[in-house]
């Protein structure tokens, strides 16, 4: 179970998420919908520990996250996939697989063959150097990328902006089947309403740096999350 409670951050003098009480129960997928700009890449940074809240508190599996940094809260099995997916342009599929794994003192593990069986395409690619693959082919290593470390919490910030429908369907099977298995709690950054539709136990929706609207996915209605997604 992760939990936010009473969070405000802020970048300098101003000020972007107010009061954020928000939390992802074990083995469910929460969304975190909401326009440009209103604070959601800011949320998951802040559980990722690369920003610092004013005030409040994160916790993750009972344990206080807030004094943490960044390296310690992978190590406590919080994967995150970064929007705009931060590839390492000049390595290859390969070494950025390994990246992981060497941050978390791990070098030496192979990677697990389950990744190239959620994404075979890698597996045909691994010595391209990741700037020459599409940028759906980049966000599926994003996203294997943070797999190969085996979070129990994994962190999507919009996996399906600018990728070509084809891949967000391989992109939502992937997802459907980590959900399947249920040892993996997903917090979802998503705009696009059917295919977080599709895959969300939990929406909340966020409208200035203020949590505005929650519920079970089947309980909220297309038109008010739409509300708040109009630009
Ligand atoms: N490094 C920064 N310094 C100052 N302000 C920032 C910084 N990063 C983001 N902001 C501002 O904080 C607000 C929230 O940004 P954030 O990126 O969290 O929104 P978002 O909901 O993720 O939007 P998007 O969907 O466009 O990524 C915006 O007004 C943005 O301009």
């Amino acid at each position: 179970m992760f939990e936010m409670r009473g969070l405000n951050v802020s970048y300098g003098d101003s000020q972007v998420l107010w009061d954020v009480d928000f939390s992802v129960p074990a083995g469910q997928v929460v969304c975190l919908m909401g326009r440009n700009g209103v604070g959601k890449t800011t949320l998951l940074k802040s559980i990722m520990g690369l920003l610092k809240p004013r005030s409040g508190t994160v916790t993750f599996q009972n344990e206080v996250l807030t004094p943490l940094p960044s390296d310690q809260r992978a190590k406590r099995g919080i994967g995150y996939v970064p929007q705009g997916r931060d590839i390492f342009p000049d390595m290859t599929v390969l070494e950025n697989l390994r990246i992981g794994l060497i941050a978390q003192g791990q070098g030496h593990t192979p990677i697990p063959d389950d990744i190239y069986e959620l994404f075979p395409v890698l597996h045909t690619m691994l010595d391209r150097k990741g700037g020459v693959l599409s940028g759906g082919q980049q966000q599926q290593l994003a996203i294997a990328r943070a797999l190969v470390t085996r979070p129990s919490l994994l962190l999507l910030d919009e996996p399906t902006e600018g990728i070509q429908p084809s891949v967000i369907l391989e992109i939502e099977a992937v997802l459907q089947r980590l959900k399947t298995a249920g040892n993996m709690s997903i917090l979802l950054v998503e705009q696009y309403l059917d295919f977080a539709s599709r895959l969300a136990d939990y929406v909340y929706v966020m409208d200035q740096g203020t949590m505005v609207l929650e519920g079970q996915m089947e309980a909220l209605q297309d038109a008010d999350v739409k509300r708040y997604l109009a630009f």
